[in-house]
């Protein structure tokens, strides 16, 4: 029943059961539906399957059992290290993606992430908060029914992950496409998501496999509210420890 909705809302359908590593199993009962336009944090611990989750929804890895059904319209995946090709500029790493529409719309979409000045410069002579952006923008050129971000703020300094919080906050709206994105960490998940799904380990072992979907969240903020840090900072200790543990 729930799978005939999100065939008929556009949305996102995971009912995955089991994904296994050879004879470990890493993942188990992990089931969500993501509407249209609906931005989804995706909230566990380093190495409890967040990367492994986001291949499978994007169908990199169909090794699993269970059913995933991807909204219709093309997919987008930012992933944790940028991925662009050093020998290519920023901005013909943009045009390079199919229907992206070639080095024009490729700069104005550097301008909109705020890399106008740098559309010529190759990626090693950029620094990683930059990369990441340009790496956005190559996502947003196939505009995307479906995002998957993979820890987009990760290993970036205060500053720069303010930036990129901001920027994927924008993109997002204007695309109206629908998100899931993974982060260790609450506040980011706070900022960014209409909703936060959390996964890990049952009784909390970090060690322990296999995660499963601990807890489905509709966030306390609007998206107005988010751009508050003093509202984020306010909540992300206090409400996900009232909160019930387990998805209803
Ligand atoms: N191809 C693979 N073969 C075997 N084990 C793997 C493979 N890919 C990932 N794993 C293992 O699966 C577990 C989950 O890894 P995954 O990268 O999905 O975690 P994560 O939550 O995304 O963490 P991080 O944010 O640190 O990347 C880890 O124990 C990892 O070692």
């Amino acid at each position: 029943m729930q799978d005939a909705r999100a065939e008929i809302s556009g949305g996102l359908s995971v009912r995955l059961l089991a994904k296994d590593f050879g004879r470990r199993r890493i993942l188990k009962d992990v089931a969500f539906d993501l509407a249209a336009g609906e931005v989804a944090a995706l909230l566990g611990p380093s190495g409890v399957g967040k990367s492994t989750l986001l291949a499978l929804i994007a169908g990199l890895d169909d090794d699993f059992d269970g059913r995933i059904m991807r909204p219709p319209g093309r997919l987008a995946m930012v992933f944790q290290t940028p991925r662009l090709l050093p020998w290519r500029t920023l901005a013909e790493n943009i045009a390079l993606v199919p229907g992206a529409g070639g080095l024009s719309r490729a700069r104005d979409l550097l301008a909109e992430v705020g890399l106008a000045e740098a559309a010529d410069t190759h990626p090693e002579r950029a620094s990683l908060g930059m990369q990441r952006r340009a790496a956005l923008a190559r996502a947003l050129a196939v505009r995307p029914s479906l995002m998957l971000m993979d820890e987009p703020l990760v290993s970036l300094d205060p500053a720069g992950a303010a930036a990129m919080r901001a920027l994927v906050a924008q993109a997002l709206a204007r695309s109206g496409a629908a998100a899931l994105i993974a982060t260790h960490d609450r506040r980011e998940a706070l900022t960014l998501a209409d909703r936060i799904l959390e996964i890990g380990v049952p009784g909390g072992d970090p060690t322990g496999f296999p995660a499963r979907l601990l807890a489905d969240r509709v966030s306390p903020l609007d998206r107005a509210a988010r751009t508050d840090p003093d509202a984020v900072e306010a909540l992300h200790g206090a409400w996900f420890v009232a909160q019930p543990a387990a998805p209803e």
